[in-house]
């Protein structure tokens, strides 16, 4: 730090509240915050603040008599002596590493020569890594060297009038008048120690921040063997085609491809060349391993299908691990396996550890991005874990009580916006976006923000979580207090423009609910852009016939001129004012459609009894249900018709519960009103649709089967046909995708929601010692329907489906033999047994529960 004086630059060092005051300037914020941003001149008093290379001076000087120590003093480690970037790479520590094998890094043998070829700077940089003020990736090294040289001379320069430091120790151990005192410089670290403490970051952060910090640091980033499946993972995420080429090279030469029937047998093989330090014992490993729920079965199973890995002393350490990776329950039997190796001390270090991670998760990755048949779940579990060993909570006695940050909302957190700015975050959901902005609101408490949500409950719920200088809206709101409040009186505002309405207001030749729809749909696509008034691009390129197949409307102008001439004069200041009004009202039973239901269902009655019966029956409130009662209408059929060729999935969906419980209408309906609640927090159920709940959480969420069907699991829908996931919306996927990240505690899923995770892989099957389970039933025959083999002892593992409960049935789940294993799971049955015996096996077709629909169309084919 420095302080101006007569025109010279003096640095000195700040006591703690000289800190504080700096901290809470402008410049110390931003320079804290934002480093890069931050430019300052020679003569500024706050230069100084970023990480910066130690000059030849401050070294000499750390030697002298009453001068600090060097960390290096308290910390025995053999082989260190400087750690100046100015030497080159060829430290110390390096030779050590040179003489030993880099931690962690596995590459097969050919691809040593790596070690030659240290001088990639740009290696895992590409521009889209970083921002667009970020000019970084485009400078070309020797420039930078030189700026760096140029910069240190400088500082060599102004650093004359250096204070000797009181203090005659560092950092922590520096103590003075109770206080302590930080007096070392990180750049003093021993190489060694700096990339201990660079192997907690996330790969993005080293190759965004660190190592633009200075030249050394990014020396140490860049060295391939350090982190380096960590690197490639992340450069692999990003497509960069280095890591493309080289992750597709390990796959093809290690034989991982999806024509391989072993090819997972194989990626365990690969996984026994793991370097590690020669520190490592590759002995303790395996003892520590051993204390682990799932190592008996890896065992067997290497011992069954690759027992050229297995010595006198048991399997080699590494595919055994990588095997309990795949056969991993959950995020809990990988979270046990870092805690196992971790206390032990076996892999020495925290970054040994991720590496060997990294590298099973990239082959996982791979092997899903290659189309080999392997579950997501995986590779999910290790990346969660290795996720949260990035984010990992400080030591206890650091500990607050304040909710822990991750490094991705810390960065969105430092991040000062400016006028200019547009800010993108994304994210999954539940992942913390709105807690996050909800600090980024208090850490500002001098700014004001607006807070804007699709839907009420979203903002009031906001408004109750958010500081005061946030104010919390509806999208709909805040356009209605700008434009539609002036159209209130006129009682033209509409929340929900249906085809129906539009439908009427077409002149003859151009009316038809198919037409209806495309004018709609326009109408729906001009309100949802800045245009002025409607065009060609407007005109949805495609829509349905009556027939519900695809159309094109090729005179897109003609559409419009025939929309203007006839909308325009009757309906338009209805439908403008629509944009700015939406649906009011809380969450509750009147919310639900259940008197259009009642409609619905009095309009399915026959019309005799409609006309004759019970006067209360005749009464159909909505107006447009009601219009259906006419002959020419066609009743309740003719509506199921509007509802197809409209494509109204909510009147399909209310359609089709008045079908299902039919007679049970009247008395369910009665039941909900009697039994509902004001408020939500009496409430023992709430019911809402997905649309009311996005940005909510609940304990329990009950997902209800009127989303998308698919009718069967992955492996039985080429016997089906009929289904393309391509064909599904995205706002389907999207909404079900809210539906079923509500839940904090429990989900109940539907059948689809099941079939749609076996596209993922995920079919709840998990493994067991086939010994156990035929010690329990030693006639044990596979559990899907119509199958008859038996499980047998040949096979020493085997797979069980776990029971999954739906709130209206129950899957028992059970024992599967191999075939079916394999129909499902490919290439994992051939960790149990080889292909031969396999398909062996008496194959057969799982009888399919179709949803009736499905079934009455095939029965006609
Ligand atoms: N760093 C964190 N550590 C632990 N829990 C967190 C953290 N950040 C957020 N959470 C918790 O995660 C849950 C979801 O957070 P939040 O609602 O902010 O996510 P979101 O991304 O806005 O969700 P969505 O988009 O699905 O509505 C909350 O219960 C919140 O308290």
């Amino acid at each position: 730090m420095e302080s101006s004086m007569k025109g010279r630059a003096k640095r000195r060092h700040l006591g703690p509240s000289e800190c504080d005051d700096l901290v809470q300037s402008k410049t110390g914020k931003e320079s804290l915050t934002q480093p890069f941003n931050v430019n300052l001149s020679n003569t500024d008093p706050n230069r100084g603040l970023q990480p910066r290379t130690p000059t030849k001076r401050s070294r000499q000087a750390s030697g002298g008599v009453g001068q600090q120590k060097g960390i290096t003093s308290f910390i025995s480690i053999t082989g260190v002596i400087s750690t100046s970037p100015q030497k080159g790479t060829k430290t110390p520590v390096k030779d050590e590493e040179e003489e030993q094998e880099p931690i962690g890094h596995l590459i097969p043998k050919e691809e040593n020569v790596e070690e030659e070829k240290i001088e990639d700077y740009m290696e895992g940089i590409t521009e889209d890594m970083f921002d667009e003020d970020f000019d970084v990736g485009t400078t070309s090294v020797k420039k930078e060297e030189e700026l760096l040289e140029v910069t240190v001379r400088k500082e060599e320069d102004e650093e004359d009038l250096v204070e000797a430091l009181p203090d005659a120790h560092y950092g922590l151990l520096g103590v003075q008048g109770g206080q302590e005192e930080p007096k070392g410089h990180v750049q003093d670290l021993p190489e060694e120690v700096l990339r201990e403490v660079f192997a907690h970051l996330p790969a993005d952060d080293l190759y965004r921040n660190i190592s633009l910090v200075c030249h050394h640091w990014r020396v140490v980033v860049m060295d391939p063997q350090f982190l380096p499946w960590k690197k490639l993972y992340c450069r692999y995420r990003k497509r960069q085609n280095e890591a493309l080429k080289e992750v597709k090279s390990i796959l093809d030469d290690n034989q991982i491809n999806k024509k391989d029937d072993l090819c997972l047998l194989n990626m365990l093989r690969y996984m026994s060349q793991f370097k590690h330090s020669k520190r490592v014992n590759v002995k303790n490993v395996l003892a520590c391993v051993k204390g682990h729920q799932l190592y008996a079965q890896a065992e067997a199973c290497i011992k069954d299908r690759i027992p050229d890995m297995v010595d006198n002393e048991g399997p080699n350490p590494w595919p055994a691990m990588a095997l309990m990776l795949i056969l991993a329950d959950g995020v809990k039997d990988v979270l046990d396996l870092v805690a196992l190796l971790r206390k032990s001390g076996c892999l020495l270090t925290a970054g040994g550890i991720s590496e060997y991670l990294w590298a099973v998760a990239t082959l996982l990755l791979a092997m899903r991005e290659n189309d080999i048949n392997v579950s997501n779940r995986w590779h999910y579990n290790i990346f969660y874990v290795l996720h949260l060993m990035e984010n990992a909570p400080p030591p206890a006695g650091l500990q607050d009580n304040r909710q822990l940050i991750t490094h991705e909302q810390q960065q969105i957190l430092n991040h000062d916006i400016n006028n200019n700015h547009v800010v993108k975050i994304m994210a999954f959901a539940g992942t913390g976006k709105t807690t996050t902005l909800v600090k980024y609101a208090q850490q500002r408490a001098h700014m004001r923000f607006l807070y804007l949500a699709f839907n009420k409950s979203v903002a009031m719920q906001a408004q109750r979580s958010f500081p005061y200088n946030v104010k919390c809206s509806t999208i709909h709101s805040m356009a209605f207090r700008a434009v539609g409040v002036r159209y209130k009186n006129l009682r033209k505002l509409s929340n929900n423009l249906q085809v129906f309405d539009v439908a009427w207001v077409l002149p003859k030749g151009l009316g038809g609910f198919v037409n209806a729809k495309v004018v709609t749909q326009t109408l729906h696509n001009f309100w949802a852009s800045v245009d002025q008034c409607v065009g060609p691009e407007h005109v949805p390129h495609k829509y349905k016939n009556t027939h519900g197949l695809p159309e094109y409307p090729d005179d897109h102008q003609k559409m419009v001129n025939d929309l203007r001439l006839v909308l325009w004069s009757r309906v338009t200041y209805q439908f403008t004012s629509v944009n700015a009004a939406c649906a009011f009202g809380n969450v509750g039973v009147e919310n639900f459609g259940l008197d259009k239901i009642m409609d619905l269902w009095v309009l399915m009655q026959p019309e005799d009894k409609r006309k004759n019966g019970n006067s209360l029956l005749l009464l159909i409130k909505d107006y447009f249900i009601r219009s259906f009662c006419k002959d020419k209408m066609g009743g309740f059929r003719g509506l199921k018709g509007y509802a197809m060729a409209s494509e109204d999935r909510e009147l399909e969906a209310k359609l089709a519960v008045v079908e299902k419980y039919n007679k049970r209408i009247p008395e369910l309906v009665k039941r909900i009103y009697d039994r509902a609640q004001k408020s939500p927090v009496c409430a023992d159920f709430i019911l809402g649709t997905v649309h009311k709940a996005k940005g909510l959480e609940f304990d329990t969420v009950v997902v209800t089967d009127d989303f998308m069907k698919v009718p069967c699991a992955r492996h039985n829908l080429q016997r089906v046909g009929g289904f393309n996931a391509a064909n599904v919306s995205d706002d389907e996927w999207n909404l079900l995708y809210v539906a079923i990240t509500r839940a904090k505690r429990a989900l109940y899923i539907t059948k689809t929601i099941s079939n749609i995770l076996t596209f993922t892989g995920e079919y709840f099957l998990r493994s067991g010692l086939t010994s156990t389970l035929l010690s329990e039933d030693p006639s044990l025959v596979c559990s899907i329907e119509g199958c008859e083999n038996h499980i047998t002892a040949d096979a020493v593992l085997s797979m069980s489906k776990l029971p999954i409960r739906y709130m209206e049935s129950v899957d028992a789940g059970g024992v599967l033999c191999l075939t079916c294993v394999e129909q499902r799971v490919g290439p994992a049955a051939f960790l149990l047994s080889p292909p031969e015996r396999v398909r062996s096996m008496t194959y057969t077709n799982e009888r399919i529960e179709l949803p009736i629909n499905v079934a009455m169309l095939l029965s006609l084919l």
